[in-house]
């Protein structure tokens, strides 16, 4: 029987030549990213039972990102005992306050993580990484501790959902649009412990950026990752990050492999989406409802990449955040701040009357930068609009593409990007 990619990674992992969805199996992890706010429990965990090592510190790296720089005295303990851990054990990867940024990003960009590998981490969004062709899952403190100790982790094989987007999608309609109009049609459990794999002549022009915010979401519809498989644009982005075709195995669908379900979009037929509160399958077509915005957020490991800045820029350009409004730019990571300031971003994003904050995931889950108060009602490039999942309990959060986010932005309305000139060319 013909195996999907997923499967075909998994059964590498586990030295066997065939396996079905349901079968548990222990796989090796190539990589293990670790963060400030998991992984601590994780080291306590082995502390406590003498098992205080790690299985190779050159497959770790670790980045500081949720609550950094420090807001508080906790959080600067948390960062404390991911450096001191990584000093200790010698891991090399290490991408510290001021050289990294929110950790998705951060790694994608390393040439660490390559197609056909296993990749583990105590955060739910590690399915981004699977936009390289990757097997790369969230896991829970304890499957992190026995990642980091063994180097290896067990998973029940997925099934898996094909989902085959063709067209081409109409001015201002991106990759954020695409996959919450998947959200919309299966749910926010419509793809339970799936693996989502994307093809498709959509996905075939579609640059690694926007890939990356596709397979980031498979979360937020339940899947254990998201995948896409490797082509010409997913090695040449590699290759510019050192790491040529000979270094990495990769794995394609069979004809006949098997898949739970398989969904069709047209991507000619999607609109500019946001998903209303409370869960991000709450989609309608942006600017259906006239609802008026105290907060614009471009951030996150879904929506912060310089790709996404730039749209926002060609949104603000000569135009100004509206009165009333707080909007708040988050690059998310170094590189990609400093590329924003390199071409000219960061001036258009303060003359609109935008703050620009540093690399971290901060607003996007309530942290700091930003929080949310009483009644607040934001407009967010991010993941997740659950219930006080940025502050206050009361907040209302509407999730969108960066382009929706600054066309609000500017006009204090949950806007269509179409309606305003310039957004439309948001591809
Ligand atoms: C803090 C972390 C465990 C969490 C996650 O796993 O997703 C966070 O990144 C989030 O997005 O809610
Ligand atoms: S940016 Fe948001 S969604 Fe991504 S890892 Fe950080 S907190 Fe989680």
């Amino acid at each position: 029987m013909g195996m999907t990619i997923a499967e075909k990674i998994l059964a590498a992992h586990a030295g066997k030549d065939a396996v079905t969805p349901g079968e548990l199996l222990e796989c090796t992890t190539d990589l293990v990213l670790c963060h400030e706010i998991t992984t601590p429990a994780a080291l306590r965990m082995l502390e406590e039972r003498g098992m205080d090592r790690v299985f190779d510190p050159e497959k770790i790296v670790a980045v500081p990102d949720h609550s950094v720089p420090a807001m508080n005295i906790k959080a600067a303990q948390m960062y404390q005992k991911l450096k001191s851990w990584v000093h200790e054990k010698g891991i090399r990867h290490f991408y510290d306050v001021g050289r990294g940024g929110i950790a998705h990003v951060v790694l994608e960009n390393t040439g660490l993580l390559k197609p056909g590998q296993t990749l583990v981490s105590g955060d739910s969004h590690t399915c981004n990484g699977g936009a390289l062709g990757a097997f790369a899952t969230g896991v829970g403190s304890t499957d992190l501790a026995g990642a980091i100790y063994a180097g290896r982790v067990w998973f029940k094989v997925p099934e898996t959902m094909l989902i085959r987007v063709t067209g081409e999608a109409g001015p201002g309609v991106t990759p954020k649009d695409i996959v919450l109009e998947v959200i919309r049609q299966i749910g926010a459990d419509g793809a339970n412990y799936m693996v989502m794999e994307w093809v498709g002549d959509y996905i075939d022009n579609l640059d690694m950026e926007g890939r990356f915010t596709l397979t980031n979401m498979a979360i937020e519809a339940g899947g254990k990752t998201g995948i896409v498989a490797v082509d010409g644009t997913t090695r040449e982005y590699l290759r510019v990050r050192g790491v040529e075709p000979g270094e990495y195995t990769e794995y394609r669908s069979d004809p006949d492999a098997q898949y739970r379900v398989v969904l069709d979009i047209d991507a000619s037929q999607v609109e500019p989406t946001v998903a209303y509160p409370h869960i991000p399958s709450n989609g309608r077509v942006a600017g259906s409802d006239a609802i008026a915005v105290t907060h614009a957020y471009v951030g996150s490991c879904t929506n912060g990449r310089i790709s996404d800045l730039r749209e926002v820029a060609r949104i603000l350009r000569g135009r100004r955040v509206a009165d009333g409004v707080q909007m708040t730019i988050v690059p998310a990571t170094q590189a990609v701040w400093k590329q924003a300031a390199v071409e000219g971003l960061m001036e258009i994003f303060v003359d609109a009357g935008a703050t620009v904050s540093y690399p971290s995931c901060g607003a996007c889950l309530g942290m700091h930068t930003g929080v949310l108060g009483p009644n607040d009602v934001c407009i967010s490039s991010s993941n997740r609009n659950f219930v006080g999942r940025m502050g206050d309990p009361t907040a209302q959060i509407y999730l969108a593409s960066p382009a929706t986010v600054a066309a609000s932005a500017v006009t204090g309305m949950i806007t269509d990007p179409r309606t305003m000139q310039g957004a439309e060319a948001a591809d």
